[in-house]
């Protein structure tokens, strides 16, 4: 019998992390808008983050950053010339699309795609589908690069299908395993999977959000559902509270988690709560298995705290002795109603018993949270084994990429600075010695 573990792959923060206000429906990356950025201090935040759970015994692995500015964006839309041309150009014409080409969002790996572990697929093997992200201009692109590093790593047809994103248009919006989540008895046993929908493409009476975008379209969901041979009797399409996405939740993972039998959500997650929690309930049953919902009521967490503290952009991680530590941002203890939830959530004798708190206000300050910063690949042992290794965190990459960071990445970077045409060069001097660094030499196409 194999056994199976959940990996991480955490996004490493590239060079040009910086504050756009790129993200309209994000509250977060909207009212920073303009800001100066330290994009060292956000790398070894999330390193810090990477190190400290793999030295726990969690199964931790990265995920590089793309390279930047896309000049493929910048000359796509009329921008000509040597690359200095180009930037200085965008730069005094059309400074928001500059910061899109230079926006380092892929670090907020949980929208890098959506994952079926191979215990759930009809082939057996561990698919991912690549999200299109195609609400935002800078995520849009993001795709390309993406496909390539998940190929770099998981390029060993035998256990891994790399499905390329779905056809980049509104009727297929996907944010990726943000708004997906794996429910199980055990990793290496057939799971439940939850996909969270904000709006339906094709039916115009179903209700959508009024104010801020609804990514995520059912339609999406379901073409990754079919591309990953999902069984229906354990796939569950669930749409988003319309009310909730225009409070600034724009991800289902800044308002629920769920890991093996568990699901933290707040009450005003669903549309239909009663009627989710009731068909998870009957999925969960197909496997011999029960779920175990734990509910956060409004008047104990409002949703303005849950998405100002992102108590839900929580890892939710299974320890050794069968219990579960939460992973939260600094803000939740910092917010006076979360941590007094919290505390009495640790102290429940629920599931949930230890709590880990990091420091990642950089990658915050766009709105991204301890789960936005890593994608969930549960791998058996043999397709663990058959992963790309030089990604695997370990003490000694650690300490390799935190001297890498040390030696590439400024610690102030504000919108003015992108005009900088050094900038350019210093991060793809940065990012070559990093393909060298993961045992990646194809990574990048420069
Ligand atoms: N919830 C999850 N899984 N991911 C969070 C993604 C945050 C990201 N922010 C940004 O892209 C802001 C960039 C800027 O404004 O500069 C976004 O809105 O897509």
């Amino acid at each position: 019998m194999s056994k199976a573990s959940e990996f991480n792959f955490d996004g490493l923060v590239g060079p040009s992390h910086n504050y756009a206000g790129l993200s309209f429906g994000n509250v977060a990356s909207f009212s920073n808008v303009k800001s100066a950025s330290n994009p060292k201090e956000a790398a070894l935040q999330g390193l810090a983050k990477m190190r400290a759970l793999a030295a726990r015994g969690f199964a931790q692995a990265m995920l590089p950053p793309h390279a930047r500015p896309n000049f493929r964006l910048l000359r796509s839309i009329g921008f000509t010339g040597s690359d200095a041309e180009v930037i200085a150009r965008a730069y005094r014409e059309a400074p928001v699309i500059l910061a899109s080409a230079y926006s380092a969002s892929p670090m907020w790996t949980a929208n890098a795609a959506t994952v079926s572990p191979s215990a759930d697929t009809a082939d057996g093997r561990a698919h991912f589908t690549v999200a299109n992200l195609n609400n935002k201009l800078h995520r849009s692109y993001e795709q390309a690069q993406t496909a390539r590093t998940l190929r770099a790593i998981f390029g060993d047809k035998r256990h891994f299908a790399v499905h390329d994103a779905l056809p980049s248009t509104p009727a297929f919006g996907d944010e990726g395993a943000a708004n997906h989540t794996r429910l199980c008895a055990s990793h290496d046993s057939p799971g439940v999977e939850m996909f969270v929908y904000g709006r339906v493409e094709f039916d115009p009476d179903a209700p959508a959000p009024r104010h801020y975008p609804a990514r995520q379209t059912l339609e999406a969901s379901q073409a990754v559902a079919r591309l990953h041979g999902l069984a229906g009797e354990r796939t569950v399409f669930v749409q988003q509270a319309p009310d909730t996405i225009d409070q600034g939740v724009f991800h289902n993972d800044v308002i629920a988690v769920g890991n093996a039998d568990v699901l933290f959500y707040h009450q005003r997650a669903f549309l239909d709560e009663q009627g989710t929690l009731h068909r998870l309930q009957r999925a969960m049953e197909v496997l011999g298995a029960e779920l175990h919902a734990v509910r956060v009521d409004a008047a104990d967490v409002p949703v303005a705290d849950a998405v100002s503290s992102y108590l839900f952009n929580s890892q939710l991680l299974s320890k050794a002795d069968g219990r579960m530590a939460l992973v939260v941002p600094q803000e939740c203890q910092e917010n006076p109603a979360v941590a007094r939830y919290l505390q009495r959530l640790a102290a429940s004798g629920g599931p949930i018993d230890e709590l880990i708190s990091f420091d990642l206000r950089q990658s915050m300050r766009n709105g991204g949270g301890p789960a936005c910063l890593r994608l969930r690949v549960a791998l058996r042992d043999q397709e663990a084994a058959a992963m790309h290794q030089g990604v695997v965190m370990t003490e000694a990459l650690h300490a390799r990429l935190a001297a890498w960071v040390g030696r590439h990445y400024r610690d102030r970077l504000s919108p003015a600075d992108l005009a900088d045409p050094a900038l350019a060069v210093e991060v793809q001097t940065a990012l070559e010695e990093l393909a060298g660094i993961l045992g990646l030499p194809g990574l990048y196409e420069f």
